[in-house]
């Protein structure tokens, strides 16, 4: 849920949310929702074994409702779903398999569904792999009450309808991805945006990897306005472009680059601690000063360096680099100044 969805809304929402109003996450909802349907569609039937006195179908069909409420509470508490997905799919094509063994075929019907749970809750891949065995065991248990032809039908649905059901989740599972692309990319530069800074800040944040030390760097073009009120809005957004592409060629692979706003970017120099965050800038200003990114103007840019100190915020990151930016404005632009030193520029 989005912090610009009304407040009114979040409220009613916040008794779904995780552990210190962690926002959950769509898998862990659907894995959840799909236990909980499970549990009253199997658990009618388990009374009715138990009042007939089929004792073992009634404990199998019990044990799968005892193993889902499990699920939906270790779920609901830790919000840990990937490998509860993969043993819930587990768990019932066991169940579903030994059902049809103990039963008979009118057990059948009970696949369908299972197989096409298996493709909400994991990667299509492995649901697919996950139900090719059971449909193969499946065989080795029918194959001498049926008639070959009533078995050929039997195999034959079942695998088209997981064919179908891979194609579906594979599609949209490449759709999702392009979505999500294209959601956090700077339409004009091709850099992330300000949404994909947030997210890397955070993850950042959340990462215990104290080897992988980090510094971010704001940079800001100098007398943007003047550019703009002198060449036109397009040639602005030229400059805009090769600005990006430059810093594209001076920074490494490892390195993030992103349009914080209008004429403001930000780089994520990883593995750089201050020192090294501060040559990479100075590197930056010099390039930039050099190069030509608009004919007939020379073209500057300030840039203020902070280090992504694991004990602080994001937001006191940003607002550290922020407050460097301003200095080496203050200090007649085209310049460099990093958290804590001063460090010269033009
Ligand atoms: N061409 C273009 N201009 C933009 C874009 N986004 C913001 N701007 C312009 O960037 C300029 C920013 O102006 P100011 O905030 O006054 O900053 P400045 O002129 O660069 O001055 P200093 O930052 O103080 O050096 C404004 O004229 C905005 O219209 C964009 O996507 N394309």
């Amino acid at each position: 849920m989005s912090a610009s969805e009304p407040a009114s809304k979040r409220r009613r929402w916040r008794w779904l949310a995780g552990a210190g109003g962690r926002q959950r996450r769509q898998e862990e909802v659907i894995l959840m929702m799909l236990c909980a349907l499970s549990i009253p569609s199997i658990l009618p039937f388990g009374i009715y074994r138990l009042l007939q006195g089929s004792w073992i179908s009634a404990a199998v069909d019990m044990a799968l409702v005892i193993a889902m409420s499990a699920v939906i509470v270790d779920v609901w508490r830790t919000g840990r779903y990937q490998t509860a997905s993969l043993w819930v799919t587990i768990f019932y094509s066991a169940g579903m398999l030994v059902t049809v063994y103990l039963r008979g075929v009118s057990l059948v019907y009970w696949v369908y569904p299972t197989m096409i749970a298996a493709y909400f809750v994991l990667r299509p891949s492995v649901a697919l792999t996950i139900n090719s065995v059971s449909l193969a065991v499946m065989v080795v248990v029918l194959v001498a009450k049926l008639e070959v032809v009533n078995l050929a039908t039997i195999v034959v649905t079942i695998a088209l309808i997981n064919l179908f059901a891979y194609i579906f989740a594979y599609r949209t599972g490449l759709q999702n991805k392009e979505l999500h692309t294209a959601v956090e990319l700077d339409f004009l530069t091709a850099v992330g945006n300000r949404r994909a800074l947030d997210r890397r800040l955070s993850e950042y944040a959340q990462e215990r990897r104290p080897q992988l030390e980090s510094s971010l760097l704001l940079l800001d073009l100098d007398h943007f306005k003047l550019i703009n009120d002198q060449y036109g809005h397009a040639a602005g957004d030229k400059a805009l472009v090769r600005l990006a592409e430059l810093m594209r060629r001076h920074t490494r692979s490892s390195d993030r680059i992103f349009r914080y706003g209008g004429e403001e970017f930000a780089i994520i120099a990883t593995g750089a601690g201050l020192n090294a965050a501060a040559s990479l800038a100075e590197g930056l200003r010099a390039a930039v000063a050099a190069a030509t990114l608009m004919e007939g103007h020379p073209i500057t840019i300030s840039i203020g360096v902070a280090y992504m100190d694991k004990d602080r915020e994001p937001a006191d990151w940003l607002a550290q680099a922020d407050k460097m930016l301003y200095a080496a404005k203050q200090a007649g632009r085209n310049a460099v100044r990093v958290a804590e030193s001063s460090y010269g520029g033009a």
